[in-house]
């Protein structure tokens, strides 16, 4: 279940599912930018279901305007509309939210760091036309490597007088979303029962997942903890090697992504208490030089409503975020580096 409990009660319920989409109509435009590739069309499918949106915008470079005609027959009350490579403004106008997924994943042997080059000048330019026809869009970037191309996004906006800090969020749910059910696996309780706050960044050494905060969770010790971190740490490459070259995970993500898109419509929309860690600018280890981080965050009306502390670490979790953050501030350097 990807959905609030009361989204899914509205789907079921096609009367309730009319008013709820209807009520929400004002704020629920949401745009797909990499909307063909192999993460933006299961995403596509996934918001078309979701009764928070209400208005769906497709665009790529290659194979939007087919995928739109595709999903737009599903039978959900939401608009769908496919843009061409040369209609990117029309696509963001009066687009609330954008998500992300534009950029090439990576293959066996690479790392995240290793889709820079490609990737920064994608993000940099899709989020110059955000910033200019767009500018009061919530962005959600999914596109890696995220702990450098969230900060391209903000030093592109920044630029363009058009940054706010609330309405920016590299998406990392799909390390909960594996914390979560890697951990369900070994403890034998439903993934429901074991969600995992995950801090830190997007990639290897960056992922720092919080065992000890989770009831299930401060009980696997000794090797199984060890290999618990290392499998939620490098999840994605456990894919981009079964996939043997094919490209990297696209169906958990646009999960993932559909995932973290709901909740922050519900915060959009009110629905108060809606917390999940995200990769925001945040004051947690700005002194050390890292103004970017990802930890619980309260989403609200405005975006970002709470950056929440990360807590009680024990020994080894200080061990893990000693090794996160120099990576981490490396990364976000290099994402800043490229737009000055
Ligand atoms: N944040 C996360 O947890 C995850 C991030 N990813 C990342 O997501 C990205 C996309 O992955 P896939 O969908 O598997 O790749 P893909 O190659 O299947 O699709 C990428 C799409 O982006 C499009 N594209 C390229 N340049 C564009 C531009 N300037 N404007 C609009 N669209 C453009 C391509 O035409 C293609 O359709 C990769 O960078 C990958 O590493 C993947 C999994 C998880
Ligand atoms: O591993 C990759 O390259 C894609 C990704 O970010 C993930 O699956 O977590």
């Amino acid at each position: 279940m990807i959905f609030a409990r009361s989204a899914a009660r509205a789907l079921s319920t096609p009367s309730s599912s009319r008013l709820f989409s209807a009520s929400a109509a004002a704020h629920t435009k949401v745009a797909v930018l990499g909307a063909g590739g192999g993460i933006g069309q299961p995403l596509s499918l996934l918001l078309k279901n979701d009764p928070l949106v209400t208005s769906l915008s497709l665009y790529d470079i290659r194979g939007a305007p087919g995928v739109a005609a595709d999903v737009s027959h599903v039978d959900t009350a939401s608009e769908v509309k496919g843009y061409a490579a040369d209609q990117l403004d029309q696509a963001l106008e009066g687009v609330k939210v954008v998500v992300i997924p534009a950029g090439v994943p990576r293959k066996p042997g690479m790392t995240r760091d290793d889709l820079f080059n490609t990737n920064a000048s994608i993000v940099r330019d899709l989020a110059a036309a955000v910033g200019r026809v767009a500018p009061d869009a919530h962005i959600l970037v999914i596109s890696n490597p995220v702990n450098s191309t969230v900060p391209i996004v903000a030093a592109t906006l920044e630029k363009a007088g058009a940054f706010d800090p609330k309405r920016l969020f590299g998406i990392t749910t799909l390390d909960v979303v594996r914390a979560a059910r890697f951990l369900s696996g070994i403890v034998e309780a439903t993934p429901n029962e074991t969600p995992v706050t995950v801090v830190g960044g997007h990639s290897g050494a960056t992922i720092v997942p919080l065992l000890s905060q989770s009831p299930h969770g401060k009980a696997v010790k000794g090797e199984k903890y060890e290999k618990l971190v290392h499998r939620i740490q490098f999840g994605g490459d456990e894919v981009v090697q079964a996939k043997d070259g094919a490209g990297s995970a696209t169906l958990s993500m646009a999960y993932a992504g559909a995932k973290f898109t709901n909740s922050l419509l519900r915060g959009l929309n009110g629905e108060k208490g809606v917390i999940t860690p995200t990769f925001v600018k945040s004051p947690l280890f700005a002194d050390q030089g890292i103004d970017f981080f990802s930890s619980n965050v309260e989403l609200g009306p405005n975006g970002v409503e709470k950056i929440h502390p990360i807590g009680e670490l024990t020994a080894e979790e200080e061990k893990l975020l000693a090794a996160c953050l120099p990576e981490l501030k490396k990364n976000i350097e290099k994402g800043k580096a490229f737009v000055a």
